[in-house]
C-alpha cells in the first residue's frame, strides 16, 4: 500500500462515510476516530489553508454528536461553523475535504445547499440557538424540512466568543420562554479570534473556575439525576464542601435552561455520557457547557496568540505558514498607521472594534492608546450605537467594522447615527469580494445601505494613498457622520504622503483626460480602468478615467462635465447593484442629461452570491476585471471586433 505524503494513517476514520457507520464503532474506537479525524483535519487545512484552531478544539466533540445523535435527522447548528471542517470530514465530504474554501470546492463554512447534513448554513455568529429554535418548534408543529424529512432533536454548539452577542440571549430569552426541548453546547475555550473580552467572558470563566460549585448547584435544584453517574460523585463531594455558600442560579437557568456542567470537551467518555444523558431525558431547554481547547492536539496551533484562528497553507512538521510576498503594505495597515498618526495630534480620536482587532488593524492602535481602544465583543450593533454614545458625548470615535458585519448593525447606523446627524466615522474594512470565505463575508452592499441615508459622506479608496487622506478627511469631518470603504488585501503600491491632507467633501478628481468615453470609478476598480486604457489606446481610443472618491455627496460638477464631454460615460465599483452607478443615474435623470443621449453604463456586482474562489476568479465571475471595462468600453461605442460587434 502506498501512502500520499502528508496523509495520516486512518484505520477507523476510513471505515466511516456518513454518520450511520458510527453506530457500529464501540467507545474506545469512538475515541481512535477522534485522534484520525484531528490528524485528518490538520493535513487537509495544511494543503488548503483556513480555519483551523476552532475545529481541532471540537474533535470529540463533533465525534460524540454524530456518534450520539441521529444526523441529519437531528439538526446539528454550527455556530459561524467556521470549526466545521471534522464535521464536514465525519458527514461524507471526506473525499472533498482537500478543495475547502477553492472555487467549486466545498465552503469554508456550513451551507444547505451543500449537505442534508448541514441543515442551517452560518458564517456571521450567534445565529445558531435562533435557527435551532425554530426548527425545534416547526417539528413540534408538524413540520417537516423543506425536503419533506421529520426532524428530530435540534442542538446548536455555539462558542464563548458567539456568546457576546445579543441575539444569542435573544434566542434564550425566547427559549426559555417556550419551554421547547432544544440542546445548547456552550463551546467555551477561553478564545474568540483574540482573547474575549467583557463581562460575560468573565462570568462564563467563573463557572469554569469553580465546576464543584457547578455540581452542587445541580444537586440543589434537584437536577442532578439528569447527569450521569460519575457527575452525581461529584455533585455530593461538592455538597460538602459549598454546604455553606449562598448560591443564585446560573444565567443560564434563570433564562429557563437545565445547565449541565462544566465538562471537559475533549474527555470522550464524558462527552458521551452527557450527550446520552441528555437525548434520553431532556424535556426543555438545555445548556451544555464545555471547556475545550482552541488549536487542541497541534502544537504550532495552541501557541498561536490565535490559537491558529485561521492559517494559510502550512508545512505540518514545522507548522510554518507559507505567505506570499507583496511590495505594497494592506488597506488594513494603512488604515490603522494613519489612524494612528491622526490619534497622535487629536486625542478626542478614539476606536472602536467588535471582535476583530487583529483584522481591522485596531490591534495596533490599542498598543498604542489602550484607554482610547474599545473591543465590545461581536456586538456590532452595540459597537454602532456605542460609537454613537461617544460622539454625543465629544468624542471622534472610528467604528471599524468588516463590510458584511457592519449588515448587523445597521438599524444602528440609520436611527442612532444618521438621525441623529452624529459624527461617527464609519471605516469599512473588507469591502467588496473577499475570496476564499465567500459570500457570506463579500461586502457588495454597504455602498448601496450607506449612501441612501441622508446626511452621509461615503468615500471609497481607490489606492493607500487615497486612503491615508480619507482617514484624515474623517477625522476632520465634524458636521455628520462619514463612512469610507476599502478593501481586503495589499494596496497598489503607489507611495502614501508622510502628511496626508484632507479631501475637500464631495469632490473627485480627474486621472487621465480622453475623449468619446470616460470611465468614472468608486474605488479600487481605478487601477483595472487604467489598465484597460492601456489596452483601449492601441485601437486608438483614450479613455477619459475618474476617480469620483464619494458617492455621496456627488461630485455633480464633474459628472456633469464627463456626461456632457463624452459620448459615453462608464461607472465602476466593486459593490451591488443600488451604490454609486445607481446614484449616477439618478442624478443623470434628475438633470435630463439622458435626454441628450449619453450612453451610460454602469458596471457593479452580478445579482448573485459569488461562492468562494480565488479573487482574480471572483472579478470574472463579476465580469469586473481590465478586461471587461476594455469590453464595455468598445460595446459601448459599438467598436467592431474580428468583425462582430464588441
Ligand atoms: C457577526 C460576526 N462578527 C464577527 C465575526 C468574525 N468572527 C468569526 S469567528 C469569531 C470568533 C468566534 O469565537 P467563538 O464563538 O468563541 O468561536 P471559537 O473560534 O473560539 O471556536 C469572530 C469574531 C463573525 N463571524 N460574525
Ligand atoms: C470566520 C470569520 O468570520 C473570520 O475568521 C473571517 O474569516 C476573517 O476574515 P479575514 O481573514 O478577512 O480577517
Ligand atoms: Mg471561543
Amino acid at each position: 500500500m502506498t501512502q500520499t505524503p502528508n496523509r495520516p494513517v486512518t484505520p477507523v476514520l476510513d471505515r466511516v462515510k456518513i454518520p450511520a457507520d458510527m453506530k457500529r464503532l464501540s467507545d474506545a474506537e469512538l475515541r481512535r476516530l477522534a485522534d484520525e479525524l484531528r490528524a485528518e483535519t490538520i493535513s487537509a487545512v495544511s494543503e488548503t489553508g483556513g480555519h483551523l484552531g476552532a475545529g481541532l478544539g471540537v474533535v470529540e466533540m463533533t465525534v460524540a454528536l454524530h456518534a450520539v445523535f441521529d444526523t441529519p435527522r437531528d439538526r446539528v447548528i454550527w455556530d459561524v461553523s467556521h470549526q466545521s471542517y471534522p464535521h464536514k470530514i465525519l458527514t461524507g465530504r471526506r473525499d472533498r475535504i482537500r478543495t475547502l474554501r477553492q472555487k467549486d470546492g466545498l465552503s469554508g463554512f456550513t451551507k444547505r445547499s451543500e449537505s442534508p447534513y448541514d441543515p442551517f448554513g452560518a458564517a456571521h455568529s450567534s445565529t445558531s440557538i435562533s435557527a435551532a429554535l425554530g426548527l425545534s418548534v416547526a417539528r413540534d408543529l408538524g413540520g417537516r424540512g423543506l425536503e419533506g424529512e421529520s426532524v428530530g432533536d435540534c442542538i446548536a454548539v455555539i462558542g464563548d466568543g458567539a456568546m457576546s452577542a445579543g441575539m444569542a440571549y435573544e434566542a434564550m430569552n425566547n427559549a426559555g420562554h417556550l419551554g421547547k426541548r432544544l440542546i445548547v453546547i456552550l463551546n467555551d475555550n477561553e478564545m474568540s479570534i483574540a482573547p474575549p473580552v467583557g463581562a460575560m467572558s468573565s462570568y462564563l470563566s467563573r463557572l469554569y473556575a469553580g465546576a464543584p460549585f457547578q455540581e452542587f448547584k445541580a444537586l440543589a435544584k434537584g437536577a442532578v439525576s439528569f447527569l450521569p453517574p460519575p457527575f452525581q460523585e461529584g455533585a455530593k463531594r461538592a455538597k460538602d464542601v459549598f454546604k455553606h455558600m449562598t448560591i443564585g442560579g446560573t444565567l443560564f437557568e434563570e433564562l429557563g435552561f437545565s445547565y449541565i456542567g462544566p465538562i471537559d470537551g475533549h474527555d470522550m467518555e464524558q462527552m458521551l455520557s452527557v450527550l446520552r444523558t441528555v437525548k434520553a431525558r431532556a424535556d426543555g431547554p438545555v445548556l451544555i457547557h464545555a471547556i475545550t481547547r482552541k488549536g487542541k492536539g497541534y502544537g504550532p496551533a495552541e501557541e498561536a496568540s490565535d490559537k491558529g484562528h485561521a492559517t494559510a497553507k502550512f508545512d505540518v512538521v514545522s507548522g510554518k505558514q507559507s505567505k506570499a510576498k507583496s511590495n505594497a503594505p494592506s488597506y488594513t495597515s494603512v488604515f490603522s498607521e494613519s489612524l494612528i498618526k491622526a490619534a497622535e495630534k487629536d486625542d478626542k480620536i478614539v476606536a472602536v472594534t467588535a471582535a476583530m482587532p487583529d483584522g481591522t488593524g485596531l490591534a495596533r492602535f490599542m498598543d498604542r492608546y489602550a484607554s482610547r481602544c474599545f473591543d465590545v465583543g461581536i456586538a456590532e450593533q452595540h459597537a454602532v450605537t456605542f460609537a454613537a454614545g461617544l460622539a454625543a458625548g465629544g468624542m471622534k470615535p472610528f467604528c471599524a467594522i468588516y463590510s458584511t458585519f457592519l449588515q448587523r448593525g445597521y438599524d444602528q447606523v440609520v436611527h442612532d447615527v444618521a438621525i441623529q446627524r452624529l459624527p461617527v466615522r464609519f471605516a469599512i474594512d473588507r469591502a467588496g469580494l473577499v475570496g476564499a470565505d465567500g459570500a457570506t463575508h463579500a461586502g457588495s452592499f454597504d455602498v448601496g445601505f450607506m449612501a441612501n441615508l441622508p446626511g452621509m459622506v461615503v468615500m471609497a479608496a481607490a489606492d493607500e494613498a487615497e486612503l491615508a487622506r480619507m482617514v484624515v478627511t474623517a477625522a476632520a469631518h465634524d458636521e455628520g457622520p462619514i463612512a469610507f470603504r476599502f478593501p481586503r488585501g495589499e494596496g497598489v503600491g503607489v507611495e502614501i504622503p508622510p502628511e496626508a491632507q484632507p479631501l475637500e467633501i464631495g469632490k473627485g478628481r480627474i486621472v487621465q483626460e480622453g475623449s468619446r468615453v470616460a470611465l468614472l470609478s468608486f474605488g479600487t476598480r481605478l487601477s483595472e480602468a487604467v489598465k484597460a486604457a492601456e489596452a483601449l489606446s492601441a485601437r486608438g481610443i483614450t479613455p477619459t478615467i475618474a476617480d469620483a472618491r464619494f458617492a455621496k455627496p456627488l461630485d455633480r460638477e464633474m459628472i456633469l462635465k464627463l456626461a456632457a464631454d463624452h459620448e459615453a460615460l462608464i461607472t465602476l465599483e466593486e459593490g451591488a447593484v443600488g451604490g454609486f452607478g445607481s446614484h449616477v443615474a439618478q442624478l443623470l435623470s434628475d438633470e435630463g442629461v439622458f435626454d441628450h443621449g449619453l450612453k451610460f453604463r454602469s458596471m457593479v456586482l452580478p445579482d448573485i452570491f459569488i461562492d468562494q474562489a480565488s479573487p482574480a476568479d471572483m472579478y470574472e465571475t463579476a465580469r469586473l476585471s481590465a478586461r471587461h471595462i476594455e469590453e464595455k468600453v468598445l460595446s459601448v461605442l459599438g467598436v467592431e471586433v474580428m468583425g462582430k460587434r464588441a
